[in-house]
């Protein structure tokens, strides 16, 4: 497919979201529409409470979302693993041997939100590592330490000297991909690596900096992990999505948490964008003057390092102001979307 564009309208191939949060039952049922209007496929995230850490409780959950999955809509769920200190190997080649799961994912314990069962200790996953090296199962990671001391706005460059490098060190042909970058030094380290390694990049990333958190008072609808950073590092990000290189590609994080615990003396850390993905994606690559950039990074880098094929079909983009809902249903509850009750520039046809 080519891409078309003119000043007022973008037609691409259909885009796939490689990280995202799709939550269960009724939560579920109240977003999987988003997704499966914007995307053709998603990569879905395995931190549900209890978390997904088998290949039989990953299968369930697919015909859950298949289940939830409005009829006449089409949206292949991409399954991922949630890995444990005690994920076993074998459970690694029942996994591949699914054909449904495309991915197993790094949460470090304690590092966001459902992340108890994760990681204490990489050195305790390498046997399981190695056979993802093996059988070349994608290793998708958060990329940021627990460790107190560390500043948060520096886990995740913290992460890199002390997670990433001895990891790649040890297992370099394993494929990871660095999830939802938020640093130049994450943009560089995996612009430097070979090509085992990609990066996910998500929406809000590309269009704040941390201020948006703080502007006019606390605001927690632009509170998400990794918390957003200093404006050379949106910069650095925005480089690289609009780079060309098929290293970085679409992954919305879109992370619905109800109202009420967003509004929270103890807010829960996500953005929801799924309703408005392309769209918040269209303006940050407008912005930087590369909408021609953005089907790569949308539509083929990702199911390239997959090594899925592309989709066939297209998505149509228009230069078109309206107003977002201020709220939308989330099971018995309601989800704010990033920018709710604001107006955005872009509409997907
Ligand atoms: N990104 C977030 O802020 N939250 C995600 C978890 C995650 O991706 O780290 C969630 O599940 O709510
Ligand atoms: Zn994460
Ligand atoms: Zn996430």
């Amino acid at each position: 497919m080519s891409t078309s564009s003119s000043a007022n309208s973008l037609t691409i191939t259909r885009p796939d979201d490689w990280h995202l949060h799709l939550r269960d039952g009724a939560a579920l049922a109240s977003v999987l529409p988003h997704s499966a209007r914007q995307f053709a496929r998603a990569i879905v995230m395995p931190n549900l409470k209890p978390p997904v850490t088998t290949t039989a409780q990953a299968a369930a959950y697919r015909e859950r979302i298949l289940a939830a999955l409005p009829p006449g809509m089409d949206f292949e769920p991409l399954m991922t693993l949630y890995l444990t200190d005690n994920t076993p190997p074998d459970e690694i080649r029942r996994a591949k041997d699914s054909g449904f799961i495309h991915a197993v994912k790094l949460y470090p314990a304690g590092a966001t939100t459902n992340s108890d069962a994760g990681v204490t200790a990489l050195s305790k996953c390498y046997k399981t590592l190695e056979a993802m090296q093996e059988i070349g199962m994608p290793f998708l990671v958060h990329g940021e330490v627990t460790d107190p001391v560390v500043d948060i706005f520096d886990r995740e460059a913290v992460f890199i000297e002390r997670v990433m490098q001895p990891l790649r060190r040890d297992m370099p042909a394993l494929k990871v991909v660095f999830e939802h970058i938020t640093t130049k030094d994450a943009a560089q380290y995996v612009s430097a690596a070979d090509g085992h390694v990609a990066a996910t990049i998500t929406a809000h990333h590309l269009l704040y900096n941390r201020n948006e958190i703080f502007k006019g008072g606390i605001r927690p609808h632009y509170y998400c992990l990794p918390v957003l950073k200093r404006e050379e590092h949106r910069q650095a990000l925005v480089q690289a999505a609009t780079s060309g290189s098929p290293k970085f590609f679409l992954g919305t994080d879109s992370a619905p948490h109800p109202k009420g615990l967003k509004e929270h003396a103890c807010g829960c850390a996500g953005c929801y964008t799924a309703l408005h993905a392309m769209e918040l994606y269209a303006q940050a690559f407008d912005q930087a003057g590369a909408l021609d950039k953005l089907e790569a990074f949308a539509s083929f880098h990702g199911p390239d390092f997959y090594g899925l094929p592309r989709n066939a079909g297209t998505i149509t983009l228009q230069r078109e102001t309206w107003t977002l809902p201020a709220e939308v249903p989330l099971g018995e509850a309601s989800v704010v979307p990033l920018n709710g009750g604001e107006s955005i520039g872009w509409k997907l046809a």
